[in-house]
């Protein structure tokens, strides 16, 4: 791949020609990528093709402290948005969701190499007001949304330490705003100190940015088939207690919620590889990898509650740069990140219950592969107009028979009849 040296510095034009020229792409496909063209798009990430569509849709019934909200998310998998439906809704029939977000505080890590760990500690005793000053006179404008809260210093092992500095970043995920801050740090420390910093930036630890949402269901609303709803809070509680103490089903438990909120941090142009990050290392910040949410049987109904980190913010980064990233904070409603931080909690709650619900009662395949089948259906080359008929007569199969095998045939069948019928 000699040819694609200096791929970067090239034009739009001049880089497609030369995809062109080392893939096989035929004239469909270029014409695929040159329709999802935006230039707005080019200029925030690098070596730019084309933007890549993922379908968005509302997710309804959703109520978190006291207000309603139609929740956009974005996602390629079916049933996620109607579970997300399906579970407020039943928490909504419980009075809402309540969520209380902690804080924007954000941690950042200036990592020093030591010769000598006291030493290093002794110097940080002496200029911690040093350092914060150096911090804020790189960020002079932090003090308008939150500003420095505190700096720590901690030993990580006989020869490096880290000197973490905690910001309120205010509406922002502050990623940018920390690391130049950190990265001031790093240099007086090198300059003062004469140690060398190994690296300097934010930590996606997030365990000052921990939301707790809490709702209750009555049992009228989880009632399914010949289970009373008291049967069926009394498996929930059980599906959930197993995803605390066995790590191997928190793991599914976990990729449940994050389903929900994962959809909605993508539909507001937040960054969900550090989301994600900060919800998994909290699963497993006592060791054992647990899962993120805990219901319980009460006199009442059943009773969730979920607790995790959610470091999110409303402006910066990308969240005001996708057209429908703008939009979507229209949609949505909301106005701080903390508002959006649990708003996110409760999607997730509202997703977990929708799921446990479904496992432990009907089993999963039965909602979500009637959602599914659409997906067979288009991967089967179906045509958005051949989808409805397709999905219709897999259903009429036996269960062991709706596969893409099946869906092929009778795609190709349609077409046959239509190629017939001209
Ligand atoms: C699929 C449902 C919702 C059916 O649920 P249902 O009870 O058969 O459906 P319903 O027709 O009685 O509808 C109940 C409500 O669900 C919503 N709803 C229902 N259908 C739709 C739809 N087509 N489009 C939009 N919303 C829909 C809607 O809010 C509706 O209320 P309504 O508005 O009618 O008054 C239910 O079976 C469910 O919630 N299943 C869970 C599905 C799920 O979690 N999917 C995610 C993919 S699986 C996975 O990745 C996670 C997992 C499961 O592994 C996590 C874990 O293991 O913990
Ligand atoms: N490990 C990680 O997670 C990393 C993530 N990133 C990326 O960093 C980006 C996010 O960084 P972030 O610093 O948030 O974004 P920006 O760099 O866009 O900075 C946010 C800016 O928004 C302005 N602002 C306006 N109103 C407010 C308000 N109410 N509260 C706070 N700020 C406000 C501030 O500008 P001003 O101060 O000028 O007024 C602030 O500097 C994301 O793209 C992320 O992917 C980058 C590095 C590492």
């Amino acid at each position: 791949m000699e040819k694609m040296h200096g791929f970067h510095r090239k034009s739009y034009a001049d880089r497609l020609a030369l995809l062109t020229e080392v893939v096989p792409l035929n004239e469909t496909e270029v014409n695929v990528i040159k329709q999802h063209y935006n230039a707005v798009s080019g200029d925030l990430i690098e070596n730019y093709l084309t933007d890549y569509g993922l379908p968005e849709g509302i997710a309804t019934n959703l109520v978190v402290n006291g207000q309603e909200y139609l929740v956009p998310m974005v996602v390629e998998e079916p049933s996620v948005i109607a579970a997300a439906s399906n579970g407020a809704a039943m928490l909504k029939r419980g009075g809402g969701i309540t969520a209380h977000a902690e804080s924007r505080v954000l941690t950042g890590e200036v990592i020093i190499k030591a010769d000598n760990v006291l030493a290093v500690q002794d110097w940080f005793t002496n200029h911690k007001e040093a350092i914060m000053k150096t911090a804020l006179a790189a960020h002079p404008s932090i003090t308008k949304y939150g500003g420095i809260q505190d700096v720590e210093f901690n030993i990580i092992d006989e020869s490096h330490v880290s000197l973490e500095l905690f910001v309120d970043v205010g509406d922002a995920m502050g990623a940018n705003t920390l690391n130049s801050m950190l990265e001031a740090v790093a240099d007086q420390i090198e300059a003062e100190l004469g140690q060398q910093v190994l690296m300097s930036i934010l930590s996606n630890f997030g365990d000052h940015n921990v939301v707790i949402a809490t709702g209750m269901v009555p049992f009228a609303a989880l009632q399914r088939g010949e289970l009373s709803g008291q049967e069926v809070a009394a498996r929930i509680a059980e599906a959930a207690d197993v995803a605390n103490i066995y790590p191997k089903r928190a793991a599914t438990h976990n990729k449940g919620i994050m389903n929900g909120i994962d959809a909605v941090v993508v539909a507001t142009g937040n960054d969900w590889r550090a989301v994600e990050s900060a919800a998994h290392s909290f699963a497993a910040r006592k060791g054992n990898y647990k899962g993120l949410s805990k219901w319980r049987v009460t006199e009442d109904g059943l009773e969730g509650r979920i607790r995790l980190p959610i470091p999110t913010g409303i402006v910066g980064g990308a969240t005001h740069v996708l057209e429908m990233s703008k939009v979507n904070y229209q949609i949505l409603g909301i106005h701080s990140a903390l508002e959006m931080m649990n708003v996110l909690a409760g999607v997730g709650l509202a997703q977990n219950l929708a799921a446990l619900k479904a496992l432990v009662t009907d089993g999963i395949q039965q909602g979500h592969m009637r959602l599914q089948l659409k997906s067979l259906a288009l991967t089967a080359g179906a045509t958005p107009t051949q989808v409805t008929q397709v999905v219709s007569a897999l259903q009429k199969l036996p269960k062991h028979e709706q596969d893409l095998a099946h869906a092929h045939q009778l795609v190709a069948k349609l077409k046959e009849d239509e190629t017939d019928g001209e």
